[in-house]
């Protein structure tokens, strides 16, 4: 690491590359997560977010360029691996098993990070049980931070579509990440619903849990990021804070086409 700048990023990524038959969909991105922040990446449909994301998260692994957590390359590695190292993703389409309840929902997003192997499991050896008490107490009590506890034993199916992502939410929040990337976590929720949900990232932030999160509703990002990348055309356009972003004038052209304004 050479600045101390650089040793504070938690996510540091250097001209990343993605091609698909010739479309350049991401073309030498540089993005930095500062550890603790929540960071903000918008730009205009297509300008390459949710491909990005798939780099950095291990999903797609045909790209150029550096991805670095905490100054270890990511590239390579599968998302198991990433996700065991401490760095879990959502998708724009919510995912949840309909047919089990909120509870064994939240439970099963634990399943690939308990530590337990086949023959404890079949035993059922004391780590087994410690362990399911573990995970039954931490399922219950992030279910009462996304404010579903009256819902536990509720099939998932039921639940609005609000519901389900603050249910994603608490599932991935279940192995305790370092860093939470969020595709798209209001879209399609109302005003009450993404206000909510910025109030939980505000808590899970101050706990300690890094977040960057794409998103097109700009009120919410402006609201409640530290830092702002504003993407365009597969590349990092600007980051700053989420004042001078406002008041950029090569965003307000790339983005929003001469717009008035970004946020309020
Ligand atoms: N698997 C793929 N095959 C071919 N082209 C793709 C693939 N994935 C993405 N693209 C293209 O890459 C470009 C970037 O897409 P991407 O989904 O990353 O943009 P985005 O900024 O996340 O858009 P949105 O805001 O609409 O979700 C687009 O032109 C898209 O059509």
């Amino acid at each position: 690491m050479s600045s101390s700048q650089t040793a504070a990023n938690l996510i540091e990524v250097r001209g990343l590359r993605r091609s698909f038959a010739g479309v350049h969909a991401v073309d030498g991105l540089d993005l930095d997560v500062a550890q603790g922040s929540v960071t903000g990446l918008i730009g205009p449909n297509g300008c390459g977010k949710t491909t990005s994301v798939n780099c950095i998260t291990g999903f797609d692994r045909g790209f150029t360029g550096q991805v670095d957590m905490e100054g270890k390359p990511l590239a390579g590695l599968a998302p198991d691996a990433i996700a065991r190292g401490g760095l879990m993703r959502t998708f724009q389409a919510i995912r949840v098993f309909d047919t089990f309840t909120v509870l064994e929902n939240v439970k099963l997003a634990m399943q690939s990070f308990d530590g337990v192997s086949t023959l404890q499991a079949l035993a059922r050896t004391p780590k087994l049980r410690r362990t399911e008490e573990e995970t039954e107490a931490k399922a219950h009590e992030l279910l009462a931070l996304v404010g579903l506890s009256a819902k536990s034993n509720d099939a998932a199916g039921e639940l609005s579509y609000g519901q389900k992502k603050l249910l994603s939410l608490a599932g991935i929040l279940m192995s305790g990440p370092r860093l939470v990337i969020l595709d798209e976590p209001v879209a399609g929720v109302n005003p009450t619903r993404a206000m909510e949900i910025a109030d939980i990232i505000k808590t899970v932030n101050a706990r300690g849990t890094t977040f960057l999160i794409i998103e097109h509703n700009i009120p919410f990002v402006m609201r409640l990021c530290d830092s702002v990348v504003v993407m365009d055309r597969g590349k990092r356009l600007v980051q700053d804070t989420p004042d001078a972003i406002r008041n950029d004038p090569a965003v307000l052209e790339a983005y929003l086409g001469g717009a008035a304004n970004v946020g309020d």
